[in-house]
């Protein structure tokens, strides 16, 4: 058993990933469980809410039945050197699927194409590879981009988030046979149901925490009526136990689930981390280790900014006017 009831932890990232080389964030618990609240620090009060209440729901409501028991899951292969991508695909515990990350500054597409060709040598001719550029390009650039990295992938399932905008998702999927796949264009988005609206894309990837939990991406999931692809927000295993408890209970799931980063950080909060094996991970929901827990403590600064940014976003929640 954990005291206090509320824990800050910080977890340095194996690699580099999205700019970012730590991770860290609080646990709390409540009746239900420990719910884990870890938006990004380029999240405002105002925008980090909805992690609040997926948090929340973690711990005091717990989540809807499952109807499947394990998450088939792609391996996640960061904007790394060719040899580096060949042994994380090679050491994901047999995911048939990975995501690659492309369009890092300071990079360009020969890299991709590089590493792009490693992943297809190490998942073999029946694996599926999929690309993620992070809104990074413009619908011109990514019609030729796509063309390239479709032919040194050997075929791309899909291509997530290419492009900034809905209409710019629309434009470019009229323009490319390579399907398309939205993420910030919902997780980020005042209206998460334009991309069903103006057909901008074949696949919506769903991220439990900024869309405030569980209950929640289960609704939006049926009202854009696209097929959905779970992801994480690169959180330790306690906060990945949501997104899973989410594929779990999503009554269709054709994609494999963004959901095996646990792998890229260096520890854990959990004795057991939701790791692949034979490419999925099993639905479960682990607890966090008092040891774990204490090891990953964040420092007394740290600890300081997470406890006044979980009262800011509380008391956003809790203000009358926006009960
Ligand atoms: O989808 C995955 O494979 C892992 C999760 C991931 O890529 C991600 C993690 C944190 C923040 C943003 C993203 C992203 O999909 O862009
Ligand atoms: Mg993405």
């Amino acid at each position: 058993m954990l005291a206090p009831d509320v824990v800050v932890w910080s977890v340095p990232m194996r690699t580099r990933f999205r700019g970012l080389t730590s991770r860290d964030g609080v646990l709390v618990r409540g009746d239900a469980g420990w719910g884990e609240f870890s938006p990004f620090w380029d999240y405002d009060d105002e925008e980090s809410s909805s992690w609040w209440r997926a948090a929340h729901e973690a711990a005091e409501l717990g989540w809807p039945e499952p109807v499947r028991d394990r998450v088939p899951v792609n391996v996640t292969v960061p904007a790394v050197d060719a040899d580096t991508a060949r042994r994380i695909v090679l050491a994901s515990g047999g995911c048939r699927t990975a995501k690659v990350k492309v369009a890092e500054r300071g990079q360009d597409v020969s890299d991709e194409v590089a590493r792009l060709e490693a992943v297809r040598d190490a998942i073999g001719p029946d694996g599926a590879i999929r690309v993620d550029a992070n809104a990074a390009w413009d619908v011109d650039e990514a019609v030729r981009r796509l063309a390239v990295l479709d032919g040194a992938a050997g075929g791309l399932e899909y291509a997530e988030q290419p492009v900034p905008t809905v209409d710019d998702l629309a434009a470019l999927r009229r323009r490319t046979h390579v399907p398309i796949a939205a993420d910030e264009s919902i997780r980020r988005a005042a209206d998460p149901l334009a991309v069903a609206r103006a057909h901008a894309a074949d696949v919506v990837v769903l991220k439990v925490q900024p869309l405030g939990g569980v209950r929640a991406c289960l609704e939006l999931a049926e009202r854009i009526g696209l097929p959905v692809v779970v992801s994480s927000a690169l959180e330790s295993s306690v906060g990945l136990a949501a997104g899973v408890a989410l594929a779990a209970a999503l009554p269709e799931l054709p994609y494999a689930c963004g959901l095996a980063t646990a792998q890229l950080l260096t520890a854990d909060l959990v004795a057991d981390p939701l790791l692949p094996a034979d490419g999925a991970l099993p639905v479960r929901r682990p607890l966090p280790d008092a040891a774990l827990v204490a090891a990953a403590a964040a420092d007394d600064e740290l600890d300081a900014r997470w406890r006044a940014r979980t009262a800011a976003v509380r008391g956003l929640l809790t203000r009358p006017e926006r009960a």
